[in-house]
C-alpha cells in the first residue's frame, strides 16, 4: 500500500509527476459554505459572472451608450435666438436672430430668415411730445418677435434696444424719457432684458457693428486686417465711416476690435446730420436762409432757386416726406425748383465742408472732423445702395457713372420723371437728384475717391447676409458671450479643444478597467494545486478570509 505522502509543500507552481489534464480557463464561482472546496467549472460555458461583474458591465455599457448617444446626436444642437431692436431715425425695426453653437464651439448663424425682421414707422424720435405712446410701436414689434421664438425659449432669449441717430439728435432728457418708456415695455415682454440693454449707441459703435457684419459676410473677419473691407454707410440722419487704418489716430476716433487671432485697429466715426434725409433738409433750409444767391429772375416775392429738385415740381398741399424729417420738410413755397446737377453738387459740398475752418492739425475731409487717409476697398451701404440701385448702376460702378445719371435726372422735367417712374412714391423720387449730387460731393469732392476708382462697391447685402449694423452687434455680443462663458461639460466634451471621440473611448475603457478591477477585487485570490493522491486540481482561496 502506498504511504500517504505528507501534504507536499506546495510551491506556487505544482510539479505533478504525471502530466495533469490541460486546464481550461477557469471561471470561478465561490460558494458561501466553509467546507466546500471551491467549486469551479473547467467548462467556461457553465460558469456564471458574479452579480458585481454583471452590474458593473451593465453600468459600463450604459456609460458607453450614453456617450455615443450624446456624441452622435449632440450635433443636432438646438437653435437659440437673440433679438435686437434698431431704433433708427426713420423707423424702428426688430431683428430676430437665430444661431446655434456647434461641437467645435463655433457660433453658426442662420441669416437666411429675411422674414425675421419687421419695421414700424415713424422712428422713436417722433415720440418726443408723447413718449408713453412708444409702447404701441414697440408692442407691435414684440408681438412679431414672440411669434418667431418658441415660447419655452423666451426666458433665455436676450432682447436689446439700440437707438441711433434719430435719438442722438434729441436732447438727453428727452432721450432718457423715451428710453424709460421703452424699458417699461421690454421688462414685461417675456424675453430676457436688463435696463442697460436699452440705450442710444454711439455712432462709432454703429460704424464698428456695420464693419463687423460686412467682414463677417465677406469671410475676412478673423483674418489679416489688411484684407478687410471698410464700410461707409449713408443713413437717414447720420453717415458712418469705419475702416482699418495703419495711421496714428486720436483715441476719440480709434477702436480696437479683437477677433480670433487678430486685433483690428479701426477708424470709426459717425457724422451726425450727414445722413441723406437730414442733409437734404439742411440744404433746403440753407437755400431759404439766403445763404446762396436768390433767384435772379424771380417774378414774385423773394424766391430762391433749388438746384436739387427737378424743374416743374410743385409741392402738393400735404407734403408727406420721408421719415422723421417728414414733420419738418414742408417744401417751402419760397423755393423755385430748377434742377441742375453741378449746382446741386456745389451746394451739397458747401454743406459737407461747413465748419472745415475749425479743423485743427488733422486731416478733415468732412466738416471739422479728423479722418485718416482712406485705406483699402469699401462697401457703400444704405442710401448709397438705394441711389445706385435706382440709377441701375453696377455694384462696382464708377462715380462718373453716377455723375452722368444724376446730371440727366436733375435736368429732366418733373412731369416726365413722374411718368417714367410711376411705381415710385413721389417723395422717394424727389430725393434722387439731391442724393446723386450729394454722393459725388461726399465720396469724390470730399473723401477724394477718383471718378473711375473701383474701390467702392454699392451693396446692402453680401451672399444674402444683410449688411445691417444690428447683425454686426449681435455677432459681436454672441461671440463675446461664448468666449466668456463656462461651457457645460457636454460642450466641453464635444468642443474642439476638449477630448474627441477617441478620449471618450478612453474614458469608457477606464470605466471598464475600473469595473474589471472591482470585480477582480471582489473575486477571491485563488491558488490552484494539483493533488497527486486525488489526481485532481484543488482550488483554494488565499489572502482574505
Ligand atoms: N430709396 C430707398 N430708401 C430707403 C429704403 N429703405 C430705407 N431707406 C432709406 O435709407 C436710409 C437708412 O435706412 P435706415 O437705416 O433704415 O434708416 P434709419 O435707421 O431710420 O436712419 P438712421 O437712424 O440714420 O440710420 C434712410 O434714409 C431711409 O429713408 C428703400 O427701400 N428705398
Ligand atoms: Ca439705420
Amino acid at each position: 500500500m502506498r504511504r500517504l505522502h505528507a501534504r507536499k509543500r506546495v510551491d506556487s507552481k505544482p510539479k505533478p509527476t504525471t502530466d495533469p489534464p490541460k486546464m481550461d480557463p477557469i471561471k470561478f464561482q465561490s460558494r458561501p459554505s466553509s467546507r466546500s472546496t471551491a467549486l469551479f467549472s473547467r467548462n467556461p460555458r457553465q460558469s456564471r459572472p458574479t452579480p458585481y461583474v454583471f452590474a458593473i458591465s451593465i453600468v459600463t455599457s450604459l456609460a458607453l451608450l450614453g456617450f455615443s448617444y450624446i456624441f452622435l446626436f449632440s450635433s443636432a444642437e438646438s437653435t437659440k435666438f437673440g433679438i435686437i431692436i434698431d431704433g433708427g431715425s426713420t423707423g424702428t425695426r426688430i431683428h430676430v436672430f437665430r444661431y446655434r453653437v456647434d461641437r467645435s464651439k463655433t457660433l453658426v448663424f442662420d441669416f437666411k430668415q429675411v422674414s425675421d425682421s419687421l419695421k414700424v414707422n415713424p422712428g422713436l424720435s417722433a415720440y418726443g411730445e408723447q413718449p408713453e405712446a412708444v409702447s404701441d410701436s414697440l408692442g407691435e414689434l414684440l408681438e412679431f418677435g414672440r411669434k418667431k421664438v418658441p415660447k419655452e425659449q423666451w426666458g433665455e432669449t436676450e432682447i436689446r434696444l439700440m437707438a441711433t441717430a434719430g435719438l442722438r439728435l434729441l436732447d438727453v432728457e428727452l432721450q432718457d424719457k423715451i428710453l424709460e418708456e421703452c424699458r417699461k415695455v421690454l421688462r414685461v415682454s417675456g424675453f430676457k432684458f436688463h435696463d442697460e440693454w436699452a440705450s442710444v449707441i454711439t455712432g462709432s459703435d454703429e460704424g464698428v457693428y456695420a464693419w463687423i457684419v460686412a467682414n463677417y459676410a465677406l469671410g475676412t473677419l478673423g483674418g489679416n486686417p489688411l484684407d478687410t473691407t471698410g464700410i461707409i454707410e449713408l443713413g437717414g440722419a447720420s453717415a458712418q465711416v469705419t475702416f482699418v487704418s495703419s495711421e496714428f489716430m486720436p483715441s476719440k476716433f480709434s477702436r480696437s476690435i479683437k477677433f480670433g487671432n487678430f486685433t483690428y485697429n479701426l477708424y470709426s466715426h459717425s457724422f451726425l446730420h450727414f445722413g441723406l434725409d437730414v442733409a437734404h433738409e439742411s440744404l433746403r433750409e440753407t437755400l431759404i436762409k439766403r445763404d446762396f444767391s436768390p433767384a435772379a429772375d424771380s417774378l414774385h416775392k423773394e424766391m430762391y432757386i433749388d438746384p436739387c429738385t427737378p424743374k416743374g415740381y410743385l409741392p402738393r398741399s400735404s407734403n408727406l416726406s420721408l421719415g422723421f424729417v417728414a414733420e419738418k420738410s414742408k417744401y417751402s413755397s419760397e423755393l423755385q425748383a430748377r434742377g441742375n446737377f453741378s449746382e446741386c453738387r456745389s451746394a451739397a459740398l458747401r454743406l459737407l465742408h461747413k465748419g472745415k475752418e475749425k479743423c485743427s492739425n488733422y486731416h478733415c475731409y468732412l466738416g471739422s472732423v479728423f479722418m485718416p487717409k482712406l485705406q483699402g476697398n469699401f462697401l457703400a451701404t444704405e442710401n448709397f445702395f438705394y441711389t445706385s440701385k435706382f440709377f441701375r448702376l453696377r455694384q462696382r460702378a464708377f462715380l462718373s457713372d453716377l455723375m452722368m445719371a444724376g446730371q440727366h435726372f436733375c435736368g429732366e422735367d418733373w412731369s416726365k420723371l413722374k411718368k417714367k417712374h410711376q411705381s415710385l412714391d413721389e417723395e422717394e423720387l424727389l430725393r434722387y437728384c439731391f442724393s446723386s449730387a450729394y454722393i459725388v460731393a461726399l465720396l469724390h469732392d470730399s473723401l477724394g475717391i477718383a471718378l473711375d476708382d473701383e474701390r467702392i462697391s454699392f451693396a446692402n447685402q453680401v451672399e444674402n447676409i444683410p449688411l445691417d449694423w444690428a447683425l454686426g452687434a449681435f455677432i459681436l455680443q454672441s461671440t463675446a458671450k461664448l468666449d466668456g462663458q463656462e461651457t457645460d461639460w457636454i460642450t466641453t466634451i464635444f468642443s474642439g479643444e476638449s477630448p474627441t471621440l477617441f478620449s471618450m473611448v478612453a474614458i469608457s475603457a477606464i470605466l471598464m478597467f475600473v469595473a474589471w478591477s472591482i470585480s477582480k477585487w471582489r473575486k477571491p485570490q485563488l491558488k490552484t494545486v494539483y493533488d497527486l493522491e486525488k489526481g485532481r486540481y484543488i482550488v483554494s482561496r488565499i489572502g482574505r478570509s
